[in-house]
């Protein structure tokens, strides 16, 4: 199978960049007249593949919204990652681990060995305890083809004061990005991506084309967060042609008999 960056480059090819989020929200759920709980959470995520299934090539199942209703919820999360892979979607979990390195690979064989009942594409991860501290998940994903997302630059405006902070003569958010662009050795589409936030100006902390260049960008923060696809190219330019725009709730909004329609116009405008 081919590794990660090739089978994302293959997805833009065929569906362009729209992934579409699946975050089983509290009051989603009630929209859409299911209930709250494990079992409605399965049925919102297995509807929205659904929808998704040769609209868009990427989905991000958002872990928390299952998690919080304990075992079912993984239970349910788990059909949902199954049915997603099953119907050619790459996934994208969104879980953001991040802990010292022996625990780290521990993370890396739940979420990314083939078999695995958690088995997802790729993952986010955080590298507030090191990039280093990665370095056992880097080499999981690498062995199984899949991919992982390193957090940044993230869409909140809390993040900033942090991740644009000097760490040396770099950003923390640069020093992030040029650690993870080393792993993609010079790819023209590595399978070790970094999320950054559609939602700020990346310029200012310090994510230049050069740091970026080859390096897969998950950008949440289009739709509900107020950026607009028209936005992709400027806020982008030379690396828009690497980004994954994710749009959860400005999808998922559309209820249970709208999302189909929803998602072909979104991804209309990503294509
Ligand atoms: O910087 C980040 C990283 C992750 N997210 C996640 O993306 C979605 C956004 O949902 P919307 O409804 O499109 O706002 C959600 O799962 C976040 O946890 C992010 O927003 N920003």
């Amino acid at each position: 199978m081919s590794d990660f960056g090739a089978r994302l480059a293959a997805a833009f090819h065929t569906h362009g960049r729209l992934c579409v989020g699946i975050d089983p929200h509290e009051a989603l759920l009630a929209e859409w007249g299911l209930p709250e709980s494990a079992a409605g959470a399965r049925e919102f995520g297995l509807r929205t593949v659904d929808a998704a299934a040769g609209r868009v090539g990427i989905v991000k199942p958002q872990v928390s919204f299952f998690e919080r209703h304990g075992s079912a919820g993984f239970a349910a999360l788990e059909d949902v990652l199954a049915a997603a892979r099953a119907a050619g979607l790459l996934v994208i979990a969104d879980a953001k681990r991040g802990d010292i390195g022996s625990t780290m690979d521990a993370y890396g064989r739940a979420w990314l060995t083939p078999g695995s009942p958690l088995e997802a594409d790729a993952l986010t991860v955080s590298p507030y305890l090191g990039v280093g501290a990665l370095s056992g998940t880097f080499d999981v994903a690498a062995q199984h083809g899949k991919g992982l997302f390193v957090l940044a630059a993230t869409s909140n405006p809390e993040g900033a004061v942090l991740q644009s902070a000097a760490a040396g003569e770099r950003t923390v958010a640069a020093q992030v990005a040029a650690e993870v662009g080393e792993r993609n050795g010079g790819a023209q589409l590595g399978s070790f991506g970094l999320v950054v936030g559609a939602t700020l100006d990346r310029g200012a902390f310090g994510l230049t084309d050069e740091v970026l260049s080859g390096t897969p960008i998950l950008a949440p923060g289009f739709g509900f967060q107020g950026a607009r696809p028209a936005d992709l190219g400027r806020l982008f330019d030379a690396v828009a042609v690497n980004v994954v725009a994710s749009e959860s709730r400005s999808i998922l909004s559309a209820g249970p008999e709208g999302i189909s329609a929803r998602i072909a116009e979104r991804a209309a405008l990503y294509a």
